[in-house]
């Protein structure tokens, strides 16, 4: 083993950042007895994109549901440690989990519009949160979600036909109008382009360039090539510990670590 490259097991983040958007300290996951995510610190920050890589079964997607408390929808799962967003513990029992995951987003690998037409889709959330006004208003808000998600131009004709009846892009791109449509600071992405093909890939990944203007992203992916593409930041999963994490351009050039250089280069996973 090339001892000069090996790293402690976990690279621990500074304990504030003035940027991040959100800070997670010493967050260790438990399946019951599974203990999947070990000592996590991490900053990600504001209108950036932060990927998440690493072998299957690491973790990541574990982490992810920490940052809305998906992982409160397992019954086996426990979570400790701390997790901030904008200086507020998400974890604080007073917190109202349906406002955070409005205000944090999640789109999912494979694209799950409901079995409603292209409007609906857009339209339930901000009616749900109380967020238009008029009829007028929420037609604004369905227009203005699905223009940011690069889709208005094909479905402007069709607002009434069925969501499940456009193409797995177009469907994806529909659910990240659906996550944009109540106004959320964050959008997770759990392998987003996973069932998609190169070409549906390719526009999801503009259109996440082009999201982060206005939107904190974290995205895992398989993909280390997407992560290059997309990403300003990446943390390399390995074990439940984040192994490395720094800008991207850092990580896939001069990683530190030894696991992360045999990641990136193939080695395993
Ligand atoms: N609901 C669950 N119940 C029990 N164990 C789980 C559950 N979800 C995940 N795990 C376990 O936790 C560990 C981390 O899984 P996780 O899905 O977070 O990894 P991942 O890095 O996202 O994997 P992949 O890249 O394959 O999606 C794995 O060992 C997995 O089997």
């Amino acid at each position: 083993m090339n001892t000069v490259l090996q790293a402690p097991e976990t690279t621990k983040a500074a304990p504030t950042s003035g940027d991040a958007k959100i800070v997670a300290r010493d967050v260790n996951v438990f399946y019951g007895e599974k203990h999947a995510l070990k000592d996590v610190s991490i900053d990600i920050p504001e209108r950036s994109v932060t990927a998440f890589i690493g072998p299957s079964g690491c973790g990541k997607s574990t982490f992810l549901r920490c940052l809305n408390r998906m992982n409160d929808t397992i019954s086996i799962a426990k979570v400790t440690g701390k997790i901030e967003i904008n200086g507020q513990d998400i974890y604080d029992p007073s917190l109202d989990v349906v406002q955070l995951r409005a205000r944090v987003g999640m789109v999912f690998q494979k694209p799950n519009p409901f079995p409603k037409s292209i409007y609906e889709n857009v339209a339930y959330g901000p009616r749900i949160h109380g967020l238009a006004r008029s009829k007028a208003d929420l037609d604004n808000i369905v227009e203005d979600s699905l223009q940011k998600a690069g889709l208005l131009k094909e479905v402007k004709d069709r607002l009434q036909d069925s969501g499940t009846g456009l193409s797995g892009g177009q469907q994806q791109r529909l659910c990240i109008a659906r996550a944009i449509a109540v106004s959320p600071d964050i959008i997770l992405m759990d392998e987003p382009c996973s069932a998609l093909d190169p070409i549906a890939t390719a526009r999801i990944e503009e259109l996440i360039d082009d999201l982060r203007q206005n939107f904190t992203i974290v995205i895992v992916t398989h993909s280390m090539q997407q992560a290059a593409r997309v990403s300003q930041k990446t943390a390399f999963f390995h074990l439940g510990v984040v192994v490395e994490e720094g800008p991207t351009d850092v990580i896939f050039t001069a990683p530190r670590d030894k696991r992360t250089q045999d990641y990136i280069t193939g080695r395993f996973g």
